[in-house]
């Protein structure tokens, strides 16, 4: 594995795993009254996040350290279908990682003397919009902090000044608007720009359904509105923004097979987690919202022990079953109930479990429920003085050397009793190939550690977390577990 590679991915794990996560953790106070994106909510953020990265390691100290968000523009004319688009791009997404912001957000407000003149305010022209504020806000997503995105209200033309739309920062940030593309400044924040390509009387026609329906408009004030301004600004300002795009979709929503290519691109460049890519040994549980439910509970200090035991179960038996699915297998053939022949294969039967005591006892549970029968060894390492040195004792099935073993940690931290333990497995005999290492949440320092020294065995998770604090403690993370999951915390 070249040096260079590893640094890289440590660096990018560290600092940027972009998970709101990270931010919630991180307790950031609430959104406090109206104000702009730079308001205190992400001076708070920004302090907040600043001392959590400061926990986190040097490399990760500077904003500007962070792996940057895909950033993907949608542009079109007026009801093209630019929101529905890319409300269908989220929805088949299904990621928690992808946010979208909408240009029509940062609308300015109309003044009490412009509100009663509105329908001669051309609200199609790039000035209608408060670009700087944007920009603002699209800058602080960038640097992986959350903002409060203003709520336009397109009735009265002005913005809600009491509540406001919190945007977390996200690995994928979608912008819409008809005017996205115009601002060079703006464009340049896009990694990928896409142009909602719709016929004129199509988008004419759902324009007039749409404002008289949702916009509270008369059918005569669209069309006059539309004559006016809209027709002339689009000709003058978003169709020659077209020419920056890098995908033009024809018939917006309706073009599924466009919206399918979109979704497999983001897909793609969501990707694998760095680490992933380094240590080819490292699995991360698909994330599904679920998942990530689970974890934000088990995360917070307030939850109660049942609780904490129940979804630890959850998600633990998701990472058993995970890592099972790492075990060789036979071909197997049976007989259904209608007399067919069902091709299958057989289930590993030489395994067993070991545990680290004490916390990785809480994963027996979830093993056994797995794994009917399974025998489940224990490895406890003591750490006597403050000179490093450690006790290791051990109850490990006496055929340990034949089997598969599942090592269980529900916490991967700087890796060092994951690696104490695994040597004395291999010591007992185990081929490195064979151990599976089951673990809840993991520090990249931690999995750096194990996969390096051992590049053969595969280790499974649930979550990588931001890294380690200063007193070694894995950060967001998750506490004591074992005192959480035994109660014994208090
Ligand atoms: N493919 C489609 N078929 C029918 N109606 C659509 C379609 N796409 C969008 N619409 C409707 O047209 C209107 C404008 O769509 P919208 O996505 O809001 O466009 P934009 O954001 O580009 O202005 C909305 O009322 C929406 O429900
Ligand atoms: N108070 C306002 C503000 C904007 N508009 C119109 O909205 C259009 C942009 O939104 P789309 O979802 O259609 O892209 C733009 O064409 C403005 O004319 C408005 O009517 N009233
Ligand atoms: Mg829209």
């Amino acid at each position: 594995m070249p040096d260079k590679a590893v640094d890289d991915a440590m660096e990018s794990a560290v600092g940027a795993h972009f998970s709101g996560l990270r931010l919630e953790a991180l307790r950031l106070p609430a959104p406090s009254g109206p104000s702009s994106p730079s308001s205190s909510t992400s001076a708070g953020a920004a302090a907040a996040l600043a001392n959590g990265l400061a926990h986190a390691g040097a490399d990760v100290a500077s904003p500007s350290s962070l792996r940057q968000p895909f950033v993907i523009g949608v542009s079109g004319g007026t009801a093209s279908g630019k929101t529905t688009v890319c409300d269908m791009i989220i929805q088949q997404l299904h990621d928690h990682r992808v946010v979208l912001v909408n240009q029509d957000s940062f609308y300015r407000g109309l003044t009490a003397e412009e509100s009663a003149s509105a329908q001669d305010y051309n609200f199609d022209h790039p000035d209608a919009f408060d670009t700087e504020q944007l920009l603002e806000c699209m800058g602080q997503l960038k640097r992986a902090l959350p903002v409060n995105v203003p709520i336009y209200d397109f009735k009265n033309h002005r913005r809600c000044s009491e509540r406001f739309r919190k945007v977390n920062a996200s690995d994928v940030i979608i912008l819409e608007g008809i005017l996205v593309f115009h601002d060079q400044r703006v464009r340049n924040l896009m990694d990928m720009k896409i142009f909602v390509d719709t016929d004129a009387d199509i988008r004419l026609a759902r324009r007039i359904r749409r404002d008289t329906v949702e916009r509270g408009r008369d059918v005569s004030s669209v069309l006059d509105q539309y004559g006016r301004f809209v027709k002339p600004a689009f000709d003058d300002f978003v169709l020659p923004s077209k020419k920056y795009a890098d995908v033009i979709i024809p018939r917006g929503g309706d073009n599924h097979v466009a919206i399918d290519l979109i979704v497999q691109h983001i897909r793609t460049k969501l990707g694998m987690h760095d680490l992933c890519k380094v240590f080819r040994n490292v699995f991360v549980v698909q994330s599904t919202f679920q998942i990530r439910g689970m974890h934000t509970l088990i995360r917070d200090r307030d939850i109660t022990t049942p609780d904490f035991v129940f979804y630890s179960d959850r998600l633990i038996r998701l990472v058993v079953e995970h890592g099972l699915g790492h075990l060789p297998f036979t071909e197997k053939q049976i007989i259904t109930p209608t007399g067919s022949v069902y091709t299958g294969v057989d289930f590993c039967k030489k395994l067993c479990g070991v545990s680290i005591v004490r916390s990785g006892e809480s994963m027996e549970n979830a093993l056994r429920a797995c794994c009917k029968g399974i025998k489940i060894g224990k490895i406890l390492i003591h750490r006597v003085g403050d000179n490093g040195q450690q006790l290791i004792y051990h109850k490990l099935p006496m055929d340990i050397d034949e089997r598969h073993v599942l090592l269980l940690d529900p916490v991967l931290g700087t890796g060092n009793s994951a690696n104490q333990a695994i040597d004395l497995l291999r010591r007992k005999g185990v081929a490195e190939e064979r151990i599976i290492f089951l673990t809840l949440i993991s520090a990249p320092e931690g999995i750096q550690c194990v996969c390096t020294r051992f590049p053969k065995l595969k280790l499974v998770t649930s979550e990588i977390d931001t890294g380690l604090s200063e007193e070694f403690r894995v950060i967001p993370g998750l506490g004591e577990y074992g005192d959480r999951y035994f109660g014994t915390d208090n």
